[in-house]
């Protein structure tokens, strides 16, 4: 990627497609100014649309490739691909947001670094000091556990999730569909988060994507030690992607 902008404070944009929705963040050179996320479709953001953000360069990421073909006659657009992030030992079909996510973390709080992301897809994606992938794991997101079992049966409606934990011994359908979805991922999270540490005792891990809040406020409830060192993030793509583009 070349350089677009010499003077330290120059405006630019970032855009990550995710499956849920697009991920979009305003920067002033290394500085984020404003982040916002909006729901898939094909034009997306109408203030794209006015003159001046046409003239800002626009730094776009996606996993989900039909959207791209949308964003490539963009003006102004620089496509961000696996071979241009710095990380050793990617495999080609590792997703780009897994990558800029571990390289924004790595950035921010140092390496090792694990990063689970709660988006549509939960991921957890672990590199070593020396930005070596050492992997990681893909399960449904919670909301997608939630309407998996609502399309799956005849039963079961599409409930919301609690902001709190739920009592783990459910009395009534809603509630026994939060706890069995809730304890098991949280559980399951937790065993990785051991085994992450058992490897690299003093490695980081970083909560990131949609569901980052609910995940860290029942973390804190049911392990609040663990909890303490875990960090927050939202935007872990974005550092990631600016990351690249104030390096080149
Ligand atoms: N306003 C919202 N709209 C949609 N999902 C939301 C919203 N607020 C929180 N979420 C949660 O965010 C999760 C989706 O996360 P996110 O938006 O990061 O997904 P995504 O766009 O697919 O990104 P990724 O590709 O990182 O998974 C869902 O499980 C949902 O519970
Ligand atoms: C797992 C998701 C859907 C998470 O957004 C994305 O990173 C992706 O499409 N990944 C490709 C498969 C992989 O990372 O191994
Ligand atoms: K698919």
């Amino acid at each position: 990627m070349k350089r677009q902008h010499d003077k330290k404070q120059n405006p630019w944009l970032a855009l990550m497609i995710g499956n849920s929705r697009l991920h979009w963040a305003k920067f002033n050179g290394a500085k984020l100014v404003e982040a916002w996320d909006i729901e898939h479709f094909g034009a997306g953001d109408e203030r794209l649309a006015s003159g001046e953000w046409k003239k800002i360069p626009l730094y776009v990421a996606s996993v989900v490739p039909s959207e791209m073909i949308f964003w490539q006659n963009f003006p102004n657009v620089k496509i961000i691909n696996r071979d241009q992030i710095p990380l050793k030992g990617i495999y080609s079909s590792l997703g780009i947001d897994r990558a800029l996510a571990v390289l924004g973390a790595g950035a921010t709080s140092g390496w090792p670094i694990l990063v689970i992301d709660g988006g549509t897809a939960l991921t957890l994606t672990g590199a070593d000091e020396q930005r070596q992938l050492i992997g990681g794991a893909i399960f449904p997101g919670l909301k997608l556990q939630i309407k998996s079992l609502a399309q799956g049966t005849a039963a079961l409606p599409e409930i919301p999730l609690p902001s709190q934990l739920p009592p783990r011994w459910a009395l009534d359908t809603k509630s026994a569909i939060q706890s069995g979805i809730i304890y098991t991922v949280m559980a399951g999270i937790v065993n990785y988060m051991q085994a992450w540490w058992r490897e690299f005792p003093k490695g980081q891990i970083v909560l990131t994507g949609g569901d980052r809040t609910l995940l860290f406020s029942y973390l804190e409830s049911l392990f609040p030690d663990i909890a303490k060192k875990v960090k927050v993030d939202p935007h872990l793509i974005f550092w990631g992607i600016r990351d690249l583009v104030m390096s080149h």
